[in-house]
């Protein structure tokens, strides 16, 4: 079976006994209490350039659905705000509830929204590859945008009309000529804080960088996430793929800092 989901068992609540850094001091998502946050005027603007990013495929985890980039060059890349150096876009994947009323990870002055999108990204200035970058503290930028129902979205069915392909843990499909950059905003203020993965190996190695202003998506659309399972098309028991969050976490004297 998995080594960790979102049940009762296996669930955000147990982690901690496989995953000891779950109690740890930078642990992801957190609560935003906006005016708590810090606003530094030396935050300068969050700069992406995915003109050139390469798609290649999207696929179920078991854990949500993930669109995987080509991580070889700096063709797409995150910088400045918070970021001393260029970081390479490797996936993006989403969260989401089993209702419109929560589903995000991050919450801003607790409340939650429908669903959270993450695009990580991995300093590959100073790490060679990938998972040296994920277990050291600059190695990864998570930009988080958060998802709120109403009307459709218009470039969302790009993938929502492939979900159904990717319906079990383990399928994957060609998934090419995506560009992530129609899922913003168009404002990216945004707050930052030090963090860790928010699913194991909860490891404590992301600059978060959460946009203010959510993105519009139809509650058809959200639905349709809720349409994939955690389960692999052989198992007999199908679970459907939904509340696949983790709750906030600790703040632990950290400082959560605004961008204007
Ligand atoms: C299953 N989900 C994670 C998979 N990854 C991971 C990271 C490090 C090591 C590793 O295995 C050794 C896998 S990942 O970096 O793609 C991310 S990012 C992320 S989130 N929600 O904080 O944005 C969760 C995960
Ligand atoms: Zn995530």
């Amino acid at each position: 079976g998995n080594p960790w989901g979102y049940g009762k068992q296996d669930g955000p609540s147990v982690w901690h006994k496989n995953y000891p850094v779950a109690e740890g001091d930078r642990q992801s998502p957190i609560d935003i209490v906006p005016h708590q946050a810090s606003h530094d005027p030396s935050l300068g603007p969050i700069v992406l350039n995915y003109d050139k990013c390469t798609s290649i495929k999207i696929a179920n985890n078991g854990h949500s659905v993930v669109v995987e980039f080509e991580d070889s060059d700096d063709r797409s890349v995150i910088q400045g705000g918070p970021l001393g150096n260029p970081y390479r876009l490797k996936q993006f994947h989403f969260h989401w509830g089993g209702k419109d009323c929560h589903g995000s990870e991050h919450t801003v002055a607790g409340n939650s929204y429908a669903s959270e999108l993450h695009l990580v990204h991995w300093n590959a200035v100073k790490y060679k590859t990938f998972e040296e970058a994920a277990t050291a503290p600059d190695g990864l930028a998570v930009l988080g945008i958060f998802l709120e129902t109403g009307d459709n979205h218009r470039w969302l069915h790009t993938i929502t009309d492939v979900l159904y392909t990717v319906k079990f843990k383990g399928s994957v499909t060609d998934f090419k000529g995506f560009n992530p950059k129609c899922l913003l905003p168009s404002s990216l203020h945004y707050w930052t804080y030090l963090g860790s993965l928010t699913t194991p190996p909860l490891y404590e190695s992301v600059t978060w960088i959460i946009v203010k202003d959510p993105i519009i998506v139809s509650e058809k659309q959200l639905g349709k996430f809720r349409t994939l399972v955690f389960t692999g098309e052989e198992e007999d028991q199908r679970t459907r793929m939904e509340n696949n969050f983790r709750p906030p976490q600790p703040l632990k004297g950290r400082k959560v800092r605004s961008s204007n």
